[in-house]
């Protein structure tokens, strides 16, 4: 049995990740914590590509299987499932010599017991995939065969077949490394060879690993994409503000509200995320009070200014987290939108008279965007819109809607090739409290 062999420790990794994903609902980030001690690290990057491509492409994935074996993965063996995607990932998705993908998952489904029977299906399965891969995918919906059912209606209504067909096509496609420096992005820029994004973000372009990059150590910048740098910025002059910023970890949004001087209060409700948040902010040297607190009852303030960045189906971070695809459910959208309610609310109650509030979320469905904001402003007579005027936030009118808010979608900023271009789809709104 061969088990160790070149690329092996690679494809048993990538296997156990996509067992995690798609059998014990992990996060694709937290896949890999339980990645063996030394393994190598092109190892890990590999078994990485190919579980996001996986994740990214589950759709045509599981079609095409299905094609392949009429009674479908055999139910006393679930994990050959994951053997077979990451398979067929190769196959069809990556760089990899098709024997080598074949023989690595021949290879993998041998060396476990569930799987072990099964060695010659996989065989089989995958080789009939080299030869027959133009005829299965010619007929699978060329646009949404890796769309979640779920999704591609929703997306439809709200944004149009255009754009809906648009945003499907970018989250087939790897996204680039976007980072928010704490100043002087133009020269971080240069030093990191990336370029300066219309808002200011950097974006980079084949990073490998953040922490080997210039200026991490010494914490010049941070990881953001650059939709998720926009709702700060909605704030505008916060120097010397008190600033809530509620559901704050891992931090980004803090990092920039304490760079631009304001006197922060992160609240998080998990203890395992704010500690993530303190790290950050230890390592770019700034400070915060941060409190680990529910967000809906948080007693604190009054604030000149809050943050309100609400836990949500996440749906318009799909490029950089593909897990999303497999992992939110259509109910998800109702059981977020009760909380989102409840945290709005709260948040305008911290207010001081005149405070400003942003609420964003990085969802693509209205009922945890526009729909909160308008059922907040009918709900209550003490708080208004402030819409965003054009040219007031450099970057920003490309994005900004008829209402005054700020929606951006997976589609937007197309700058040439798909890998530099897109953002996250967030959508941010700006509120002043009257009274
Ligand atoms: C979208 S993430 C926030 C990202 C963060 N603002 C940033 O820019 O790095 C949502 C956060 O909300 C937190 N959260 C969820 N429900 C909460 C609640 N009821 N009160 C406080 N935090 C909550 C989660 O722990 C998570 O850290």
């Amino acid at each position: 049995m061969a088990t160790a062999g070149p690329g092996f420790a690679a494809r048993a990794l990538a296997v156990d990740a996509l067992e995690a994903v798609l059998r014990h609902g992990a996060a694709l980030e937290e896949a890999f914590d339980g990645a063996p001690q030394g393994l190598d690290p092109r190892d890990r990057a590999l078994a990485y590509r190919i579980v996001a491509t996986a994740l990214r492409r589950i759709g045509t994935l599981r079609a095409l299987l299905g094609k392949l074996m009429e009674r479908g993965v055999p139910k006393s063996a679930p994990r050959l499932e994951s053997v077979l995607l990451a398979g067929a990932t190769q196959i069809l998705f990556m760089d990899v010599p098709n024997h080598a993908a074949v023989g690595l998952s021949v290879d993998l489904a041998r060396a476990d017991r569930s799987t072990g029977g099964f060695a010659g299906l996989v065989n089989a399965v995958l080789r009939r995939l080299t030869r027959e891969h133009e005829g299965l995918m010619a007929g699978l919906d060329p646009d949404f065969a890796d769309t979640p059912d779920w999704m591609r209606p929703r997306w439809i209504a709200a944004y149009g077949l255009e754009a809906a067909r648009a945003m499907a096509a970018m989250h087939k496609v790897e996204p680039p490394l976007d980072i928010t420096a704490k100043a002087d992005p133009r020269s971080w820029a240069e030093k990191l060879s990336g370029e300066v994004l219309p808002t200011g973000t950097i974006r980079i372009l084949q990073a490998g690993p953040v922490r080997n990059l210039p200026g991490f150590a010494e914490g010049a910048w941070w990881v953001q994409d650059a939709a998720a740098a926009i709702p700060a910025r909605l704030l505008g002059e916060v120097k010397d503000r008190d600033v809530a910023d509620l559901c704050a970890a891992p931090g980004g949004k803090t990092a920039q509200l304490v760079v631009a001087g304001a006197r922060v209060t992160a609240v998080d409700r998990s203890a395992a995320r704010l500690s993530r948040l303190k790290e950050n902010l230890d390592r770019l040297g700034l400070s915060a009070r941060v409190v680990e607190a529910d967000a809906a009852t948080f007693s604190g303030g009054p604030f000149d200014a809050v943050l309100l960045d609400a836990p949500c189906t996440a749906t318009g971070t799909l490029r950089r987290h593909p897990d999303i695809a497999v992992s939110k459910r259509p109910a998800d959208v109702g059981t977020l939108a009760a909380l989102q309610a409840r945290l709005i609310n709260h948040a305008a109650d911290l207010l001081k008279p005149g405070g400003l509030l942003v609420y964003s979320t990085c969802s693509l469905e209205p009922e945890e965007g526009e729909a909160q904001v308008e059922r907040l402003l009918s709900a209550r007579k003490d708080m208004e819109r402030v819409p965003l005027r054009p040219g007031e936030v450099e970057g920003l009118d490309p994005f900004i809607t008829p209402q005054g808010d700020v929606r951006t979608l997976p589609c937007h900023w197309m700058r040439g090739e798909a890998e530099r271009s897109g953002l996250d789809g967030f959508f941010a709104a700006r509120l002043r409290r009257i009274a």
